[in-house]
C-alpha cells in the first residue's frame, strides 16, 4: 500500500504536530483529519467570486466547502451564486443551506468547480467516487472552467491506485458479476480483484443515484498507462463511467501538517499538462486560518492549541474582527 503520508491513515485519528519555534513551551498542535479537510475547503472557497455558477462536491471534504459558501451568502459576502450539486445528498446540504440551485441543462458551462478526492497523483489525476458519486461528479466537473480539488495530505499517492484502496467504476445493474469479471481480466498483470459495492448492515448492492452498481477494483500493482486504461473501461459494454478523473483538476489544495499547498495546471495545447506554480502557506496561516473557523464557531468549537502558533499581533487583529 502506498499511500503517502501513513501517520494519516483512519478516519479523524488526530495528528500531532510539534510546534517549531515554542517547542519547549507549547503543547503540540493536534490537528484532526476533518480540520484538515476544512482548512483546505475555506482555502477552496477563497476562489469563488458572486455571479459564478458553481459545481459543489460531495463528501466529507466537499460538504465543509458548500457550507462554507452557505455562510458567505448568508452574511452577503457572496450574492448571486447558482449552485449545480453532484450528488442527491449535496443538493439536499446546499438547499439546507441557503445555496440556489440548478442544473447543468440549464447552466452547460460552469465558472467553477470544488470537490474532493479519494487519491491524487503528482500530476494531478484524481480517483474519486468511493463516496459513490462518480459519474454526476465526472459530467459537473468537466463542464466548469476551473475544477478545484480539496484533500488532506492522505489522499496523495506515487500513481492512481496506489493506496490498495477502491477504484470505483459505476456499471449497469444487468448481469453486473460479467461485467465485474470483465474488469478484473482487464486489469489481470495488476493483480486486479473487483468487488461488487454492498451496504454494510444488509448486505444489499450500493445502489448511486442514478440507479446503478459500482464494482470498486483493487490493484496490487500499478496499472501503468491510466489514458490507456481509461479508454479500455469505457469501451466495456455495461460499464457507465470510472472513478479515474485525468487532467481535469486545475488547482489542487492539499492541507498538512506544515500548511496548506496549492498547485495549479498550466493549459498547454487544450490539454492541462503542466503544474505551474506551487505556494506553500506555513502552518501559521494555517493557524489563522483554524482560528477564523473557531471564531466564526465560537459557540461550538473547543480551544485550539494552534493558539500558541499565532503572533499576538495577528490574534489581536483577527480578535478584532
Ligand atoms: O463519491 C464521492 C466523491 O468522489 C468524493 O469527493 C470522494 O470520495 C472524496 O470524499 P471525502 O472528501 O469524503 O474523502
Amino acid at each position: 500500500m502506498a499511500i503517502a503520508y501513513p501517520h494519516f491513515i483512519g478516519s479523524d485519528m488526530p495528528i500531532v504536530v510539534e510546534p517549531p519555534l515554542m517547542a519547549s513551551a507549547a503543547p503540540p498542535v493536534i490537528l484532526t483529519q476533518d480540520e484538515l479537510k476544512k482548512i483546505a475547503a475555506y482555502k477552496a472557497v477563497e476562489f469563488v467570486e458572486s455571479g459564478m455558477v458553481l459545481g459543489l462536491g460531495t463528501g466529507s471534504t466537499a460538504k465543509h466547502a458548500v457550507s462554507r459558501i452557505g455562510e458567505l451568502l448568508q452574511q452577503g459576502k457572496l450574492h448571486n451564486i447558482v449552485g449545480i450539486p453532484t450528488s442527491k445528498i449535496t443538493h439536499e446540504q446546499a438547499l439546507s443551506v441557503g445555496i440556489p440551485l440548478s442544473d447543468l441543462d440549464a447552466h452547460p458551462v460552469l465558472d467553477l468547480a470544488i470537490d474532493g478526492a479519494d487519491e491524487v497523483d503528482p500530476f494531478m489525476n484524481l480517483v474519486k467516487g468511493r463516496g459513490g458519486s462518480l459519474l454526476r461528479e465526472k459530467m459537473v466537473e468537466g463542464a466548469c472552467k476551473k475544477f478545484v480539488v480539496i484533500v488532506d495530505e492522505s489522499k496523495l499517492v506515487k500513481h492512481l491506485g496506489g493506496s490498495g484502496l477502491a477504484m470505483p467504476v459505476e456499471i449497469v445493474p444487468f448481469c453486473w458479476k460479467f461485467t465485474a469479471k470483465r474488469l478484473e481480466l482487464m486489469f489481470e498483470e495488476a493483480g486486479c480483484v473487483g468487488k461488487l459495492r454492498r451496504f454494510v448492515g444488509n448486505g444489499e448492492p450500493f445502489v448511486t443515484d442514478n440507479g446503478n452498481y459500482i464494482v470498486d477494483l483493487y490493484f496490487k500493482r500499478d496499472i501503468g498507462d491510466l489514458r490507456a486504461a481509461s479508454d479500455a473501461i469505457l469501451r466495456l459494454a455495461g460499464v457507465v463511467e470510472h472513478g479515474m478523473f485525468l487532467d481535469m483538476a486545475t488547482t489542487l489544495i492539499v492541507a498538512g501538517e506544515l500548511g496548506v499547498t496549492v498547485k495549479n495546471k498550466e493549459v498547454l495545447g487544450g490539454r492541462r499538462v503542466k503544474i505551474a506554480e506551487t505556494s506553500l502557506e506555513f502552518i501559521n496561516a494555517v493557524a489563522q486560518v483554524q482560528l477564523k473557523l473557531c471564531l466564526s464557531l465560537r459557540a461550538t468549537a473547543k480551544p485550539s492549541p494552534l493558539l500558541w502558533l499565532i503572533p499576538l499581533e495577528s490574534y489581536l487583529l483577527l480578535f478584532d474582527l
